[in-house]
């Protein structure tokens, strides 16, 4: 019998959704995936119709990198910007990249050929062409200069999606569904750039996040791969 694991590298590299619960110590939460380099707008309306919450793009360590793309809360802790705007002095900001509460968000970004950049076909061709480019630079093997300045020529900021940054030593110091996603993403050898939302409960009073056990059954019934944060941990550290 397949595996959880194998079938969700499979679902991957194949274009479809696999559901990650972080754990019940952490956030508790189940978020669905599809990698963002074969994004269809029928993938989205899923994450929108069948998650419901924030939807980001987790972007591999080496993808920001490339780019330079940063934290936001390392954007908004500069003196600079506090001496301008004085709420940001008092507002706490998630700084670095180490915690494991909302510290991995990045900018948030439209393709600047998008018209509002709100739509599923508009937003999914937002998240696809980050994936392109970032292989197109890497195969090119552009400077860090010249691959900005082209991330530039095709992206504003502020947009739509928001970018969530993984750290640069991964799940041996943050389990983050952004590290979990691009964990996910490496080991299954499909672009480190992968499209996420969190799973909210449709349930009467129940307001909350979708508890694990209904997020579970919801997965197994429509055959979607489902893994925890110590499945995946325990698959990629050993
Ligand atoms: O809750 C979420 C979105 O609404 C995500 O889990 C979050 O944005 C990804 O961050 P983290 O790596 O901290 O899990």
């Amino acid at each position: 019998m397949t595996s959880q694991w194998e079938a969700a590298l499979e679902a991957l590299r194949n274009g479809e959704c696999v559901a990650v619960l972080d754990g019940e110590e952490r956030e508790g939460e189940t978020d669905l995936f599809f990698p963002a380099a074969s994004l269809s707008p029928a993938s989205l309306r899923l994450l929108r119709t069948q998650a419901g919450g924030e939807m980001y793009m987790s972007v591999g360590h080496e993808v920001a990198s490339a780019f330079g793309l940063p934290y936001i809360g390392n954007v908004l802790a500069l003196t600079e910007v506090s001496a301008k705007f004085p709420v940001f002095q008092y507002m706490e900001k998630s700084k670095g990249e180490m915690c494991q509460g909302s510290c991995s968000v990045g900018v948030s970004l439209d393709h600047r050929t998008t018209k509002t950049g709100a739509p599923d076909v508009e937003r999914s061709y937002t998240c696809r062409r980050l994936a392109e480019l970032f292989q197109e630079v890497k195969e090119m093997e552009t400077s860090v200069d010249a691959s900005q300045r082209r991330f530039g020529e095709e992206f504003h900021t502020p947009g739509h999606i928001f970018l969530c940054v993984e750290n640069g030593k991964g799940l041996s110091v943050r389990t983050g569904h952004t590290e979990l996603s691009i964990a996910l993403a490496n080991a299954a050898g499909v672009t480190p750039v992968m499209v996420g939302c969190v799973m909210l409960s449709n349930d009467g009073d129940d307001f909350g996040a979708l508890r694990p056990a209904p997020a579970r059954a919801w997965a197994a019934s429509r055959n979607i791969p489902f893994l925890t944060g110590s499945e995946i941990v325990k698959h990629v550290l050993g």
